[in-house]
Order: C-alpha cells, then sequence, then structure tokens
C-alpha cells in the first residue's frame, strides 16, 4: 500500500495553475493514484474564449487523462473549476467560493505562474510576488490546512553557480517592490529593470526568486515547502512516455529543428542540459505534500528537483539525439531537412543565422509572392531568432544544485511509494527518453499521424534532391561568372575539361580494342 497515494486520499487539495503543463500531470498522478480524494479546487480564468467549463472538459477529455477515467470514472465530479484571476485582488473569487476554499483545503499547490521570460516587470512581479502573497494570506486563514507547496524554478539563483536547497534573499525586498509597481509608471519601471534585475537574465528569474523570499517571509504558522525544478521537459513514463503539450523550453526548439526550420544553434555542447522530465517533478511534488503535512519539518525545506548532478546529460548528446530520431521518425511537411549546427562563436552564428535561417526564409517568401501567396517566413524566422536568443543564457552555462533535501526524502519512502512516486532521475535512460520526448512532440503537440511517416520520409527526400539541385545551380553560376572574369579560372576550366576529354577518349579506345 502506497502511503503517499493513502494520504491523499479523503483530502479537499486546491491546485493553482492545473490549466497549466505541470498542473495538469499534477492533476492526473493525483486522480490516478488516489482516486478516493474528496475534491480538487482548480483557481481557472476563461481563456480564449472558451469558459471555465468547457477548460475544464477540454483538459478532462484529453488524451492525458485516458487512464484516469479508468480507475477514476467521477472525476467530473471530483473536480471543482473555481472562476478566479491571480492579476486581481483576492483573485477575483466570489465571496461563496473563497468560503468554502477557506473552510475545506487540506493541502495547496501553487503552480501558476507567469513563465515568459520577457515580461513586463509589473505583469511578472503581480503573478509570481503578489499573487503568492495574496495565496499565502489565504492559506493563513484555512484552519485545515496541512500543507502548502510552492512550485519555484531552480533558475531562480541562475546568477550563481552553485546553488543550495536555501533561499538566496534579492537587494530589494519584495514587499518594496510590491509597493513601487502601484506607483511606479511603465516608463520607470522599464529603467529600473535592468538595475533591479542585476545579473540574472530575466524578469522570470528574478520574480521567482522574490516569489520564494515572500514564501520564506510569510511563511508564519504554515507549514511550507519550495519545490525547484529544473527544465520541465515531457513525461518520462507516466501517464505514458514523451506527453508534452506546449512550446515552452526545448519543446519549441525540438518542432523548430524536426521542420527544418532551426538548423543551427549558438549552444555549448557540453554545456549540461539540465532536463527535468514532467513526471518527475510531479511525483517529487507530491512526495513533498506528503511529508510536509505528516512530519511537519521545524522550517521551509527547499527541494531541487534537478538531473545534473545525479545523471548528466549535455546539449550536444541531445542535439544528436534528437537529429537520430529525426532520422527514423520525421515530421511532416519539413521546411528544410533537420541539421544541427551548434557554435558558441558570435561570427559562425552571425553566419549560420544568414545563411541557414534567413536566406533560405527570403527565398521562400520570393516564391511565395511569385505564386500570389502571403510571404510568412521571414516573419517567423525572425520570431524563432528571438526566442533563440531569449533562450541561449540557459544553453551556453552549467550549474550544479545540490540535492540533499530530495535524496532525504527518497531515503524516507517505502519501497512501494520508491516506485509509485519515483522521483529517481538516476534510473532515467537519456537516449530513450529523448527518442520519446521527440516522438512525444509528434504525436501529442504536433497531432501528426504516424501512418504519414513514409510520405514524410518521400518529403525529405525530395527536399535533398531540391538541395543538391540548388547548390549545383548556385556552383555552375558562380563558376561561370568566375570564368568569365578571370584568366586563371579560364585556365583551370579548360585543363579540366580538356582531361575529361582524354579520359573519355581512352576509355572507348581501351573498350573498341577488347571488342
Ligand atoms: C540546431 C538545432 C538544434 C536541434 C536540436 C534541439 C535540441 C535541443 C536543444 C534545446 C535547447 C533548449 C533550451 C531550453 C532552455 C530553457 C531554459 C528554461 C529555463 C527556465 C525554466 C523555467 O523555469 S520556466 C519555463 C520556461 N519558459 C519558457 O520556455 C517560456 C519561453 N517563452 C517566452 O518567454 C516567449 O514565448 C518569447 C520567447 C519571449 C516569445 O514571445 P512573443 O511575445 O514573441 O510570442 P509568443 O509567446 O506568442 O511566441 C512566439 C512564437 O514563438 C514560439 N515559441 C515560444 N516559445 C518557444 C520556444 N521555447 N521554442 C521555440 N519556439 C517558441 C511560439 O510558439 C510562437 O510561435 P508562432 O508565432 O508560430 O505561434
Ligand atoms: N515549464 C518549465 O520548464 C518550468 C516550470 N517551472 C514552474 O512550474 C510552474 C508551472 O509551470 P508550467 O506548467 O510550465 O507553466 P504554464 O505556463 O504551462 O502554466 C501556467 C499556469 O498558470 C496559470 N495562470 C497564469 N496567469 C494566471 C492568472 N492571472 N490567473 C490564473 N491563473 C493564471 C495559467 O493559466 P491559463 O491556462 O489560464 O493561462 C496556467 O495554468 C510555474 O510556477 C513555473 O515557474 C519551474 C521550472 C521549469
Amino acid at each position: 500500500m502506497s502511503m503517499i497515494a493513502d494520504f491523499y486520499g479523503g483530502k479537499s487539495i486546491l491546485i493553482t495553475g492545473a490549466t497549466g503543463f505541470l498542473g495538469k500531470v499534477l492533476m492526473e498522478k493525483l486522480f490516478r493514484t488516489s482516486p478516493d480524494l474528496r475534491v480538487i479546487y482548480i483557481l481557472v480564468r476563461p481563456k480564449a474564449g472558451q469558459t471555465l467549463q468547457q477548460r475544464v472538459f477540454q483538459i478532462l477529455n484529453s488524451k492525458l487523462f485516458e487512464k484516469v477515467k479508468e480507475v477514476c470514472p467521477n472525476v467530473h465530479e471530483k473536480i471543482r473549476a473555481i472562476s478566479a484571476d491571480l492579476n486581481q485582488n483576492d483573485f477575483a473569487i466570489s465571496m461563496q467560493d473563497m468560503q468554502e476554499l477557506l473552510s475545506y483545503t487540506d493541502i495547496i499547490f501553487h503552480c501558476a505562474a507567469t513563465v515568459r521570460f520577457d515580461d513586463h516587470l509589473r505583469h511578472a512581479v503581480q503573478l509570481n510576488v503578489t499573487a503568492t502573497q495574496q495565496l499565502l494570506l489565504m492559506a493563513s486563514q484555512m484552519p485545515n490546512l496541512e500543507a502548502f507547496i510552492h512550485i519555484s524554478t531552480a533558475f531562480s539563483n541562475c546568477n550563481l553557480k552553485h546553488i543550495d536547497e536555501v533561499i538566496y534573499p534579492c537587494p530589494v525586498e519584495p514587499k518594496k517592490i510590491i509597493d513601487s509597481m502601484e506607483w511606479l509608471d511603465d516608463a520607470i519601471i522599464d529603467e529600473i529593470t535592468p538595475k533591479l534585475i542585476g545579473d540574472r537574465p530575466n524578469t522570470y528569474t528574478y520574480t521567482k526568486a522574490l516569489g520564494e523570499m515572500v514564501v520564506q517571509q510569510e511563511s508564519g504558522k504554515l507549514n511550507l515547502a519550495i519545490i525547484r525544478p529544473s527544465i520541465v521537459g515531457a513525461t518520462w513514463q507516466e501517464p505514458f512516455p514523451g506527453w508534452v503539450d506546449n512550446v515552452n523550453g526545448p519543446t519549441g526548439l525540438i518542432v523548430a529543428a524536426g521542420k527544418g526550420f532551426l538548423r543551427s544553434i549558438r549552444a555549448t555542447p557540453m554545456a549540461v542540459a539540465d532536463l527535468i522530465p514532467a513526471d518527475i517533478v510531479v511525483n517529487l511534488t507530491l512526495a513533498v505534500g506528503w511529508y510536509t503535512a505528516v512530519h511537519r519539518p521545524k522550517s521551509t525545506l527547499i527541494y531541487h528537483c534537478t538531473s545534473g548532478n545525479l545523471n548528466p546529460c549535455n546539449w550536444g548528446k541531445m542535439g544528436i539525439q534528437v537529429l537520430a530520431t529525426f532520422e527514423k521518425i520525421p515530421l511532416e511537411r519539413a521546411f528544410r531537412r533537420p541539421k544541427a549546427d551548434f557554435t558558441t562563436n558570435n561570427v559562425t552564428t552571425q553566419y549560420w543565422n544568414a545563411v541557414s535561417h534567413r536566406a533560405p526564409a527570403i527565398i521562400y517568401d520570393f516564391y511565395l509572392r511569385l505564386t500570389g501567396r502571403k510571404p510568412r517566413m521571414t516573419k517567423l524566422m525572425n520570431r524563432l531568432l528571438r526566442t533563440l536568443s531569449m533562450l541561449e543564457y540557459f544553453i551556453n552555462r552549467s550549474w550544479e544544485w545540490s540535492t540533499y533535501n530530495t535524496e532525504m526524502l527518497m531515503s524516507k519512502l517505502s519501497p512501494e511509494d520508491q516506485r509509485v512516486f519515483n522521483f529517481d532521475v538516476r534510473q532515467l535512460n537519456w537516449l530513450e527518453y529523448i527518442e520519446n520526448y521527440v516522438l512525444g512532440v509528434k504525436k501529442y503537440l504536433l497531432k501528426e499521424d504516424m501512418a504519414g511517416i513514409p510520405e514524410a520520409k518521400q518529403h525529405l527526400k525530395r527536399l535533398r534532391n531540391i538541395h543538391y539541385l540548388f547548390n549545383t545551380a548556385l556552383f555552375l553560376i558562380a563558376w561561370r561568372l568566375l570564368i568569365a572574369r578571370s584568366q586563371v579560372a579560364r585556365n583551370v576550366w579548360f585543363f579540366i575539361v580538356s582531361f575529361c576529354y582524354k579520359f573519355l577518349s581512352y576509355f572507348r579506345a581501351s573498350s573498341t580494342l577488347k571488342v
């Protein structure tokens, strides 16, 4: 019997960010392993023309929840969507809903955040800091609350090289930042943002660090824990390998590489690719929820959910495996054949961007214009290059995260819990994982049919032939221009032609003699 699964039985659990990538995997695992839980409250906002109910319906009817429906057929009744916007005061939750949440919640998993790197500081502070503060305030009014689990990021202190499972204070107090966001106008915020974020690369990592400070400062009598995952990737094993449904982190680059848009990247091949599968993060999160509630550690424990120190993989190895998988299982309608040039040099990066990215986009747009269609490739390529520039910070450095608390927790689990809530990244085989990841991108994110693989392979062959033809034509044109202008080139050309002619004459003569 799993103690952790048993613990969540009969519980009322509040999840923020349940419609996000990690939140969905968390919800799925909870329902699958503890189908007898009382209710999961999720804070949801209407989005993209969909009502709350439509959003929940879509999630529960997705492929991810197929197994849940077998073990928990009444899952629809156990999920209670509460209309909320974390950008608003009191999250714009109705009095009645708020009363219900305050009275019944036993555990909180706070996953909601803005994960955009370039978000305006005001918005990032609102969601990643102020909302966390408000949720903690709400939590302090919940008489039954047993644990509050805050999801942060391993990169909240990415300005350091070695990171321990402790909170590193930022120079300016979060409360001062929250207050100042209320009265400073956007122009001034823009001006002070670089000074505030200091040696961090973006507002995301900075506000996640502030969020951790808030958790520490507002802890009061609450039973808290913080989880810091590194780069969350597709699922490893559960509910099935390779599940992913958004383009954040490496996923977008895998798509761009498979479709042939992205063919070179400024990345350090030997830098550690600290990826962590979403199901490992979720298993650790649930184990932490149980441990925090049952064992009530004296202080707020921080758990690093990273792979680099236990089972390292690097970007070079990952790139090679991604490409090898695309050889076997290509994506449909690729723009060019997948290729991966890693470079660390600025000049080479500019060269590859011009030759491999911008030039083909311009040529393709020219072709679209000629055929009466709207050009779009240059715009798409510019957005991709902009995204790349934001991710580059993370693929040209390595970090060391200590994992004492995570390892301590592993040792506290029963053998059954170690199996059901496995977060031991040492057991992960990277090559197999990456192959499943790429396959998952194709199946679950792009929704491509496996039956289309032969056609996709044919398409790549056609692209290869076009490539050869184009290069040959380019070479001949260049050569023709050269011999028109240079005597040396002309001499070389005549020498090659006469050599070939003599060679052919000799063969013709020797074959006539044999007859
Ligand atoms: C050479 C070949 C290589 C081959 C093989 C490849 C092998 C593998 C090598 C892999 C190296 C991996 C490095 C990972 C490092 C991650 C570090 C994470 C560390 C922290 C982790 C965390 O703790 S937290 C989660 C991370 N948080 C994000 O990851 C959000 C990022 N994102 C944004 O901050 C906004 O997105 C941003 C970009 C501002 C645009 O913003 P924007 O306003 O211009 O526009 P949008 O957001 O609407 O996106 C505009 C279009 O970019 C598309 N796109 C969005 N993300 C994309 C993405 N990652 N890759 C591609 N494409 C992406 C999107 O699909 C749209 O495409 P479309 O236009 O066609 O619809
Ligand atoms: N993905 C990664 O690589 C990593 C993620 N993390 C952390 O994990 C957590 C989850 O990330 P992930 O699932 O990837 O992120 P997603 O962007 O997929 O999900 C974010 C969630 O937050 C919700 N949210 C955002 N704004 C609001 C709002 N104003 N009101 C209500 N809900 C809101 C979103 O709701 P909606 O659907 O309505 O937009 C969504 O459910 C975050 O705290 C992140 O910092 C940490 C390390 C790495």
